[in-house]
C-alpha cells in the first residue's frame, strides 16, 4: 500500500466481509452512522486511506480499493473480537458512556485486549502515513491510538472524534483505566465531541485526573475550543455535531421512483391513515422498547385506533453475541408479539417488525412514506436517522418525535421533543405529532430542514479538519487546579454530552 496524506482510522472499514455458507465471501456495507458520515468525506479526498477491521474474525485480507476508497484491513482474532470488540468496547465503554443503561462490566482481560488491539491500529497507521500526514482517529474503540501513534510518529497531525456521548464525570470515574483513556486521547492535537457538554466533561477530567492545565471558559459549537496544556503541546478540545449528506438525500427522496416506492409501501401496509416509523440498530440505547410501550398504552387507552395506524420498526442486527443485546432483542420481540396479538387482525398486524439491514435507497422510501418518525433513544451521540428523515420531507410536513437525550435534539428543536424516561411524556409527544395541524407540522419541518440542509456532513468534516490543520479561534486562559484529583464533587459538571 502506498503512503497516504490523509487517513481515517476507525474500528470498522465501511464494508464488512460476509462469509457465505458455500465457503465463499463477499463485501457488504457496514452498519451504523459512523460509516454513513465518513464514507462521503473519504470518497472526496485524494491520497487518502481508511484503516479498519473487516468485520469478521481471522480475516486475512489484502489492502483493497472499493468505491474509490483505499482500505487497509486490520485483522482481529476470534478472541480479540470477544475481548476487545464485544467485551471492552461494547460491554464496558458503550454502556458506561451511555448513562449506564445496562451495567458496564470491568474485566482486566478485556482491557488487555483493548490495549493490544489499539497498539495494532497505531502500528498499521504509523506505516501507512506519509511524512507529515493528517490522521483522523474515530470513536471509543480506539481511544488509546492517539498517544500510541504520537510516540511512533511525532511528525503526524492527529485528530480524534468521539461519535458517542462523553459521559458525566461521576460515571467516567468508575472506569479502572480512566487515566490511561484520558492520556490516550491527549495524544491528539484536536479532540472532537458531538456536543459542548462532552468537551467540558473531558476538560474537567484532563485537569483533575491527569493534572494538566486547561481552559475554563465554555466550549461552543464548532468554535471557542477549549485547551489542555500537555507538556509543550497544546491539545484543543471542541464540539462538532456530525451530520448527513443532506442535499444528496433530499435529491434522492424527490426521485419519481422513490415516491412510487413509498406509495407501494403504503399500499402493501393496507393503506393505513397513519404510518409511524422507527429505524435503528437493535441497541438498548435506542429506546425501541420505549416507543413500543407508548404505542401499546395509547392503543389500550383508546387514543390510537388499530384500524388506522401501523408502526413499521426496522431493526438492523447489532452486536448479536453481547448478552445485553440478546436479552433486549427477546424482550422487544415479545412485546411486538403481544401488541399484534392484542390489537392486530389476520393479515393486518399493527407493528411490522423487520430484523434485517435495509439498503439506503430503500430506507429513503420508508422515510418518504412515514407520517410520523419515532426516535426515542435513552441516550444517543447524535442519531443520523432523525436528520435523514428531516432531509427526506421536501415540502411535506412529516412529524418527528425526538428524544431530548439524542445529540440531534440540540439542533432539531422544532421536533416533538420528549423525555424517554417519562412514558406519559412520550405518549403526549406522539399524540401531539398525530394531531398537530398540517400548517404547524410544516412550519416545524421547514425550520428543521433549514438546519439539516445548512449543516451537512461536509461542513462537519471541514470544520473539524480546519480546526485540526489550520488552528482555530484562540482558546481561553489556562488554569491548573491546586490538587489533582479525586473524590470531591465536580462543581461545574455538565451532565451527558
Ligand atoms: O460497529 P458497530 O459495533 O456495529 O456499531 C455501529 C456504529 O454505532 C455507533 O454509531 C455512532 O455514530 C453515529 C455517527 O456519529 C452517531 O449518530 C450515533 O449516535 C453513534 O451511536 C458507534 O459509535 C460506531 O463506532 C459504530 O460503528
Ligand atoms: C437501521 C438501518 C440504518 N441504516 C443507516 O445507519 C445509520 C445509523 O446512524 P445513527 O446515527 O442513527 O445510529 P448508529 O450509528 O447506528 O448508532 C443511518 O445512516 C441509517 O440510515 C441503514 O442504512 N440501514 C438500516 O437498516
Amino acid at each position: 500500500m502506498t503512503e497516504s496524506d490523509f487517513i481515517v482510522v476507525a474500528n470498522r472499514l465501511p464494508i464488512d466481509l460476509e462469509r457465505l455458507p458455500d465457503g465463499s465471501s463477499r463485501w457488504k456495507r457496514s452498519p451504523g452512522g459512523l460509516v454513513t458520515a465518513l464514507e462521503p468525506v473519504l470518497r472526496e479526498s485524494r491520497s487518502s486511506a481508511w484503516i479498519g477491521w473487516p468485520g469478521v474474525p481471522d480475516a486475512d485480507v489484502e489492502p483493497l480499493i472499493e468505491d474509490d476508497i483505499a482500505m487497509q484491513p486490520v485483522p482481529l482474532s476470534g478472541q480479540e473480537v470477544t475481548d476487545y470488540y464485544e467485551g471492552f468496547s461494547n460491554a464496558t465503554l458503550w454502556p458506561l458512556y451511555h448513562d449506564v443503561i445496562v451495567a458496564p462490566e470491568y474485566h482486566r482481560r478485556w482491557w488487555a485486549a483493548y490495549v493490544t488491539v489499539n497498539r495494532r491500529f497505531a502500528d498499521v497507521t504509523a506505516k501507512a502515513a506519509a511524512p507529515g500526514a493528517t490522521v483522523w482517529v474515530q470513536d471509543y474503540q480506539l481511544q488509546l491510538v492517539p498517544k500510541m501513534l504520537r510516540m511512533l510518529r511525532p511528525d503526524l497531525t492527529i485528530g480524534f472524534f468521539l461519535h458517542i456521548p462523553f459521559p458525566p464525570v461521576e460515571l467516567f470515574l468508575q472506569l479502572p483505566w480512566r487515566t490511561e483513556i484520558v492520556e490516550g486521547l491527549l495524544g491528539a492535537d484536536l479532540i472532537g465531541f458531538q456536543l459542548p457538554g462532552g468537551a467540558q466533561n473531558f476538560l474537567y477530567l484532563a485537569r483533575r485526573l491527569a493534572g494538566h492545565q486547561t481552559s475554563r471558559g465554555s466550549v461552543g459549537l464548532r468554535s471557542r475550543l477549549g485547551e489542555v496544556q500537555v507538556g509543550f503541546r497544546k491539545v484543543r478540545v471542541g464540539a462538532f455535531p456530525i451530520s448527513i449528506e443532506s442535499s444528496r438525500i433530499d435529491e434522492i427522496s424527490k426521485r419519481r421512483e422513490v415516491r412510487e416506492q413509498a406509495r407501494e409501501l403504503r399500499t402493501e401496509l393496507g393503506n393505513p391513515r397513519t404510518i409511524l416509523l422507527g429505524v435503528d440498530r437493535l441497541d438498548y440505547t435506542k429506546g425501541i422498547d420505549v416507543r413500543l410501550a407508548a404505542i401499546e398504552e395509547l392503543l389500550a387507552d383508546g387514543d390510537l385506533d388499530p384500524g388506522e395506524i401501523v408502526l413499521v420498526q426496522l431493526a438492523t442486527p447489532s452486536r448479536e453475541r453481547v448478552d445485553s443485546y440478546v436479552r433486549m432483542r427477546a424482550s422487544i420481540e415479545s412485546r411486538v408479539g403481544r401488541i399484534n396479538g392484542e390489537y392486530g387482525r389476520v393479515g393486518r398486524p399493527v407493528v411490522h417488525y423487520h430484523h434485517r439491514p435495509v439498503a439506503r435507497n430503500e430506507l429513503i422510501a420508508f422515510f418518504v412514506a412515514a407520517d410520523v418518525m419515532l426516535v426515542t433513544p435513552l441516550r444517543d451521540g447524535m442519531n443520523l436517522v432523525a436528520k435523514e428523515y428531516v432531509a427526506c420531507q421536501g415540502d411535506r410536513g412529516g412529524r418527528l418525535v425526538l428524544s431530548e437525550f439524542t445529540g440531534a435534539a440540540h439542533e432539531l428543536r422544532q421536533a416533538y421533543l420528549c423525555n424517554p424516561y417519562d412514558l406519559d411524556g412520550v405518549k403526549h409527544a406522539i399524540l401531539s405529532a398525530l394531531t398537530d395541524s398540517p400548517e404547524d407540522a410544516r412550519r416545524r419541518m421547514r425550520a428543521m430542514r433549514r438546519q439539516v440542509l445548512s449543516f451537512d456532513v461536509s461542513r462537519w468534516a471541514a470544520s473539524f479538519l480546519r480546526a485540526l490543520t489550520v488552528g482555530p479561534e484562540a482558546g481561553h486562559t489556562l488554569v491548573r487546579d491546586p490538587e489533582p484529583m479525586l473524590g470531591e464533587p465536580a462543581a461545574e459538571l455538565t451532565s451527558g454530552s
